[in-house]
């Protein structure tokens, strides 16, 4: 789940983009880059590493340019390697540059035509880097020499026919301004903001509406799914549906877990949502164990908070901070390799023995994926002694593979996958586990945006929006992208030499 921004300004922007990035970063913490335009030239700095950590002063200083964009990556397609950070950069036709959140779901497919047919070389194994030429390849057959806003539309309306799965996007065109657009089913989250200045209007685009609160920029509304929006480079705007048929269906695990609570997705509060998630299933606990002696509600920091908080004044329990969390380690769901994610559950957080002791507790996550936290957590709780550990999930079992941009590639390492309740409760070591059903997590979030009929939700009913999806694709994923795979491309990527790397 990447962070993307871009902004077309009156004054230089490289600024705003790394705060941009910075309230982002939950999204992605492995990679981080900007890209802006100067003199009709694209000065790009990228690299592996948290946002703090790739930017430096002297990095900042040549971001210079009135219009930019940037990115923050969490790799959820090819490797790891410094060289699939972004934004990537094309040539042709007029110098391009790309930043995409999400996952194609067509990629081998693309790469081949995009070889054979559009005669172009991708140099990695970035799903973005393809999407890029793609564009390329639709700006470069335009009508047009000099591009008109529709010769831009058009092109966009090609790449939605040729490119299956998830992409919120934003380009830079040199010599024209920059385009942003979102897939046709409106997977991943994009919002448009303005900013008035005293010389003249300055517009961002964001992957969520944080990024525009710490930038001062008003929020305007959401890219519609299929939409494009062509802002030029002196800042006129234009916009245009380029989907024949966009059937919005965007993704309910923004609401779970990806996105900030303090953002506002597609007109849904993320943290409202969380708060009914609370709701439906403190109710469902105060059913289905109304015999059970719980004695206080305890979250998994950080994002069960809102949930768990609601779950205790609906049960009327006391809701208390019983495990702490070490603000230097990221988020753990989120980083790369499965011996990183266990050893990071142990440094991030840590029990208040007072707490647990003798106490029979409740503990509140938003999901169960791998069950790499909850495992832990629930091993913590007992040496804290607890008497007994009940533990409840906001999100339903998640049993298949995410092929829309979240890293979950193997049915086999998801802990629900061909489980039922008991077997997990046993398998994390919880007394009783309960999960959100798939009704009431739909009605949750739906509460803030009654229009959207159908979210994604693949990842708990194995349905795929894009219907593209079958039994044989995601075997491939599988052996493309499970764990051993992964880890041992991740090694190999280390000697990947990039193709336009500014160096440290
Ligand atoms: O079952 P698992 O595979 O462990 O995945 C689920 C856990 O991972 C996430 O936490 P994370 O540490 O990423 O971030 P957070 O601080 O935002 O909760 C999520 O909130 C769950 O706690
Ligand atoms: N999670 C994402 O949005 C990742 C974007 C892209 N597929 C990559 O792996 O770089
Ligand atoms: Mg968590």
């Amino acid at each position: 789940m990447c962070g993307i921004v871009g902004i077309v300004g009156n004054t230089p922007v490289g600024q705003s983009l790394y705060d941009g990035l910075t309230v982002l970063q939950h999204r992605g913490q492995d990679a981080a880059g900007i890209v802006t335009i100067h003199e009709n030239t694209f000065r790009l700095r990228k690299a592996n590493g948290l946002v703090k950590d790739v930017f430096h002063t002297r990095h900042m200083l040549r971001l210079q340019g009135n219009i930019g964009i940037g990115h923050v990556r969490y790799p959820t397609a090819g490797t790891s390697s410094s060289s699939e950070a972004q934004p990537f950069y094309a040539n042709s036709p007029f110098g391009i540059s790309l930043a995409h959140n999400g996952n194609l779901t067509n990629a081998e497919e693309l790469k081949h035509w995009l070889y054979t047919e559009a005669r172009r070389h991708v140099n990695t194994t970035s799903d973005s880097e393809l999407l890029l030429n793609i564009l390329g390849h639709e700006l470069q057959n335009a009508d047009n020499l000099e591009l008109q806003p529709e010769d831009i539309f058009k092109a966009v309306a090609n790449v939605h026919k040729r490119v299956r799965g998830a992409y919120a996007t934003v380009a830079l065109i040199i010599g024209y301004g920059m385009v942003a657009f979102r897939d046709p089913q409106g997977i991943r989250p994009l919002v448009f903001g303005k900013r008035e200045t005293e010389k003249g209007a300055e517009y961002m685009i964001a992957s969520e509406s944080v990024a525009l609160d710490a930038n001062d920029f008003e929020f305007v509304r959401d890219v519609a799914p299929g939409e494009a929006i062509f802002f030029t480079q002196d800042g006129q705007i234009h916009s245009k549906q380029c989907a024949e048929n966009p059937t919005f269906s965007p993704c309910i695990f923004e609401y779970v877990y990806f996105a900030r609570p303090d953002s506002t997705i597609d007109k849904i509060s993320v943290y409202g949502s969380r708060v009914e998630m609370g709701k439906k299933l403190g109710d469902k606990v105060a059913k289905e164990w109304a015999d059970e002696d719980i004695d206080v509600v305890i979250p998994i920091p950080e994002t069960s908070c809102d949930t768990a908080l609601q779950i205790a004044q609906t049960l009327n329990l006391p809701y208390r901070q019983g495990f702490v969390k070490n603000r230097y380690i990221g988020r753990t769901f989120i980083m790369p390799g499965q011996e990183q994610r266990k050893k990071s559950v142990r440094r991030k957080l840590n029990a208040i023995g007072a707490e647990f002791a003798g106490k029979n507790v409740l503990l509140v996550d938003d999901s169960i994926v791998r069950g790499t936290t909850s495992e832990q957590i629930i091993e913590m709780a007992r040496n804290a002694g607890a008497k007994k550990v009940y533990f409840a999930s906001a999100a339903p079992e998640i049993r298949f593979p995410n092929v829309y941009g979240i890293d979950m590639p193997s049915a086999n390492e998801l802990i629900a996958h061909g489980r039922e309740l008991e077997d997990i409760c046993q398998l994390i070591g919880a007394d009783k586990l309960i999960y959100q059903s798939i009704e009431d997590l739909e009605e949750a979030v739906r509460v803030g945006n009654p229009d959207i009929k159908r979210f994604e939700t693949s990842v708990f009913n194995g349905q795929y929006i894009t219907n593209d999806i079958d039994q044989s694709y995601l075997e491939r994923l599988d052996a493309m992208r499970n764990n051993e795979v992964k880890e041992q491309s991740d090694k190999n990527a280390d000697s990947i030499i990039d193709m336009h790397n500014e160096g440290s």
